[in-house]
């Protein structure tokens, strides 16, 4: 089996409003595959098709070569789901919480202390078993849920935004712990806003508006999502100038990151153009993620309006 997750024009509809619109995406085993998007753009709706919580109103999916739609129980037993809403039980401790999810996933007794003390050390929580949930931290609680989610070694891991809410330490720790599972041969889907996460990905998936706008390496899509010549520049109220240098014939586009201004140029030829209408000094940068979200999100926009 090439693909572990393999989709054919899966759609999901809400009313008369698509929130998925024909996605077709592939994912090997190991990657780490990252789905990335504004906010409503169809992440969460694809993950819980594809872990059989919600049906598809449209086209067809295989994972790990099951049909999704006919061996949707099958598909439940191989994978682990963790979203944003960790489902942990506050009320009971960390060993309780483990126990309890060991149970649910069937987990043989004679198994069951191994697995516990594996997920323990994968969260860190050695010396922390007795501790009641509701006493842990954000992070702590992260890396707590995702080890009830994973106790029974599933070979896909689906995780909706599994870092939202947490320090950038926690979130740092997460995708460490991530990125062991996927060198041990898991498969992980992952969703997230933070560029820094993206970068951590083997493959990343734009999505917005319900449509896959891309997918490739991170490096890939830097390297060649975008055609121009971006450049950075510092000048004094950045913001106020981006509507005088968006309507300069060879810039493409203008966008703010923190107080610097990303300038997208037709061409590099048109560098000493953009310093001596800017009076600063345009400095060429290879994109960011962001830059290539934002380019493709407005590409989407131009041709809906178009
Ligand atoms: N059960 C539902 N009924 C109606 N509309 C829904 C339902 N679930 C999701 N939607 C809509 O579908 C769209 C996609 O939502 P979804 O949660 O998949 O987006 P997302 O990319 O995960 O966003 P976020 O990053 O904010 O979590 C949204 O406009 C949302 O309001």
């Amino acid at each position: 089996m090439e693909y572990v997750v393999e989709t054919q024009d899966l759609t999901r509809v809400f009313g008369s409003f698509t929130a998925v619109d024909r996605l077709n995406i592939k994912i090997k085993a190991g990657e780490i595959y990252g789905f990335l998007g504004p906010n409503g753009a169809g992440k969460s709706t694809a993950i819980r098709m594809l872990c059989g919580i919600l049906q598809p109103s449209a086209g067809s999916a295989t994972i790990l070569g099951y049909d999704l739609l006919r061996e949707t129980e099958k598909i439940k037993s191989h994978i682990g789901y963790m979203s944003q809403k960790f489902s942990l039980y506050d009320d009971l401790t960390v060993l309780e919480n483990l126990n309890f999810y060991a149970g649910i996933y069937r987990i043989p007794r004679k198994e069951r202390q191994t697995r516990i003390q594996e997920m323990v050390a994968m969260a860190g929580l050695t010396g922390r078993e007795k501790e009641l949930v509701a006493h842990l931290s954000g992070g702590w609680k992260q890396r707590l849920a995702l080890g009830c989610a994973i106790i029974a070694r599933p070979a896909i891991v689906f995780l909706d935004e599994p870092t939202s809410g947490v320090s950038p330490t926690s979130r740092r720790m997460f995708f460490n712990i991530i990125q062991g599972l996927a060198h041990q041969g898991a498969t992980i889907m992952v969703t997230t806003h933070f560029m820094d996460e993206a970068e951590r990905c083997h493959k990343i998936a734009f999505i917005s508006a319900g449509k896959l706008l891309a997918v490739d390496t991170p490096d890939y899509l830097k390297k060649n999502t975008i055609e121009g010549s971006l450049v950075e520049l510092a000048i004094p109220q950045a913001m106020e100038k981006i509507s005088a240098l968006e309507k300069l014939p060879y810039v493409k586009d203008c966008t703010i990151h923190g107080s610097l201004l990303h300038v997208l140029l037709d061409h590099e030829r048109h560098l000493g153009d953009l310093r001596d209408f800017s009076g600063g000094e345009p400095r060429p940068i290879v994109p960011s993620l962001e830059d290539v979200f934002m380019a493709l999100t407005k590409r989407q926009r131009g041709e809906r309006d178009a």
